[in-house]
């Protein structure tokens, strides 16, 4: 990682440029400069030194910290017009907004820059060898933010990095040199194989620039303050959970059950249930439950149905997996498969009250995963994919190269892969959201006073979504100890 260390603990953690690596390449003046709809802006171009602070709750005496390169039209461009041959591919699961991004790339490249050659690469990863490519233009793309899934169709599996730099490689050659700008749409796993592509180019010594734009409907992506699609999901997860309480507040006892997305992070399903206020108890993957005995599920359920008649249980579908028989699948790119934590849980509710206790209850499992992951983005989730686009856009432009484009502090910035791949973002119980839950709820912890000690001295990932204080600046978590470690590093 480039990292530039600056006055009173400024540290920026910068993304790396295609002059790293080739010498002498030539700029030309941003096409912008003469674009009647930017040239009224007043400071249009970002400033060299710009930069975005990751953390912006700060004491008097705490170092500036860490911070990444503002996304933005450069004064300079290190491609010209029509040198560029850009290629684009999703890869993971289908998120609300694919489509959003790949018409503002294609958009973007040809409005702001004249970019008028741009391949969508069919199927993910492996469309980059094995598959056509689909010729994207302004017209092709007009319409697509309207559709969910992704025009280009993804996949999982298939990475192989030496076939796909190859491919790159071909497609890019103009006059001996290769001019490719590969956008690459997807989650964690997605930008762990960018940044492997980009090592290889780097390697091979290609003026091919990789940009990545992180997509998750789970909001599992690190750094980032939230991804794409995730305010859609929350917002749709609320139709399920609707449902749910009217099937449950009709009868006697009712149970409504609703699985949510969320295999190692349960921020949808936490989002969700503060959203609706009608969720009597969310359980998610980060927070283990039990559902015997004293404080357990079961308890809380009897005492919710004398109480009120009827209750409402959202569940993260990563939820819960220990308490299930392992089952050790995965799916093509290593995935952990997980069993359907929603159905044993309604069938283990309905065990213990109907069946062994003779309490009658009527429940209603919902399963609305894959209808939340397939519909077009909402209006917030639009503008925010136009603007991870075009940030995408400009920064490949101006010849940076190996980086995630991604919000931070509710400003665009270019980070580098290794740190979007590092860490999952995950729900940290024992910050303050979660206890917002726990009180929105009412529903037990599950954890004994000892247990929350526990969770307490583990510090955690630091999450951005979060009202986080722990990053407090006293050296205990692993945010402020990174950035000591690389001031002394840099000191020494
Ligand atoms: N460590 C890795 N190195 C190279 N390629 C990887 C790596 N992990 C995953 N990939 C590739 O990235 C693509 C997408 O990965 P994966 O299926 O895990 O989804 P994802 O991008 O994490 O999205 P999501 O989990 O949100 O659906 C796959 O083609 C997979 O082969
Ligand atoms: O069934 P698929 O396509 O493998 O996707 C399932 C997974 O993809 C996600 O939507 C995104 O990672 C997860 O929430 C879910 O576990
Ligand atoms: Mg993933």
């Amino acid at each position: 990682m480039k990292v530039v260390a600056g006055e009173f603990g400024y540290v920026l953690q910068d993304v790396p440029h295609l002059r790293d690596y080739i010498p002498n390449l030539p700029t030309y003046p941003n096409p912008l400069r003469s674009n009647p709809a930017y040239s009224v802006v007043k400071q249009y171009f970002v400033d060299m030194d710009d930069s975005v602070p990751q953390k912006i709750v700060v004491h008097k005496d705490t170092p500036r910290g860490i911070h990444f390169r503002r996304a933005g039209p450069r004064e300079r461009v290190y491609f010209a017009s029509d040198e560029v041959l850009a290629c684009i591919v999703t890869c993971g699961g289908l998120c609300p907004g694919l489509n959003t991004v790949i018409r503002e790339i294609v958009h973007s490249l040809d409005c702001m820059y004249g970019v008028n050659e741009v391949l969508g690469i069919d199927g993910g990863y492996r469309g980059f060898y094995s598959k056509n490519t689909i010729p994207l233009t302004p017209k092709v793309v007009n319409d697509i933010h309207k559709r969910g899934g992704t025009i280009l169709g993804t996949s999982r599996g298939g990475h192989d990095t030496m076939k796909i730099v190859d491919s790159i490689q071909d497609r890019g050659i103009n006059q001996a040199i290769s001019r490719c700008q590969v956008y690459i749409i997807g989650g964690d796993g997605t930008q762990k194989g960018a940044a492997v592509i980009y090592e290889e180019v780097r390697k091979r010594g290609l003026k091919v620039v990789v940009a990545g734009i992180p997509k998750t409907i789970d909001n599992d992506i690190s750094v980032i303050d939230k991804s794409f699609g995730f305010d859609t999901a929350v917002e749709e997860a609320q139709r399920a959970i609707n449902a749910a309480h009217v099937e449950a507040e009709s009868t006697e006892n009712g149970i409504g059950v609703v699985k949510l997305m969320g295999r190692y992070s349960g921020f949808i399903a936490m989002y969700a249930t503060l959203a609706s206020r009608d969720v009597d108890c969310c359980l998610i993957p980060e927070s283990p439950f039990y559902l015997e005995g004293e404080g357990g599920l079961f308890e809380y359920v009897e005492k919710t149905l004398k109480e009120n008649g009827h209750m409402v249980i959202v569940i993260a579908e990563g939820a819960g997996q220990e308490l299930l028989a392992a089952k050790n699948e995965q799916d093509a790119s290593g995935n952990k498969l997980l069993q359907d934590v929603g159905l044993w849980l309604s069938e283990k509710i309905k065990e213990n009250f109907s069946k062994k206790r003779k309490i009658p209850i009527t429940l209603k499992y919902i399963d609305p995963t894959y209808m939340i992951r397939a519909i077009p983005s909402n209006a917030s989730d639009n503008v925010y994919c136009t603007l991870l686009a075009q940030s995408a856009v400009h920064g490949a432009m101006a010849g940076y190269t190996g980086f995630t484009s991604g919000l931070v502090n509710g400003r665009h910035t270019y980070i580098p892969f290794n740190r979007i791949t590092e860490e999952q973002n995950k729900v940290v119980i024992t910050d303050r959201m979660w206890a917002r839950l726990l009180s929105s709820t009412n529903q037990p912890s599950f954890l004994d006073p000892k247990g929350i000690d526990e969770f307490k001295k583990d510090e955690g990932p630091p999450t951005q979504l979060l009202d986080d204080t722990r990053d407090s600046g006293d050296g205990k978590n692993g945010n402020t100890n990174t950035i000591t470690n690389e001031i002394q590093a840099l000191k020494t």
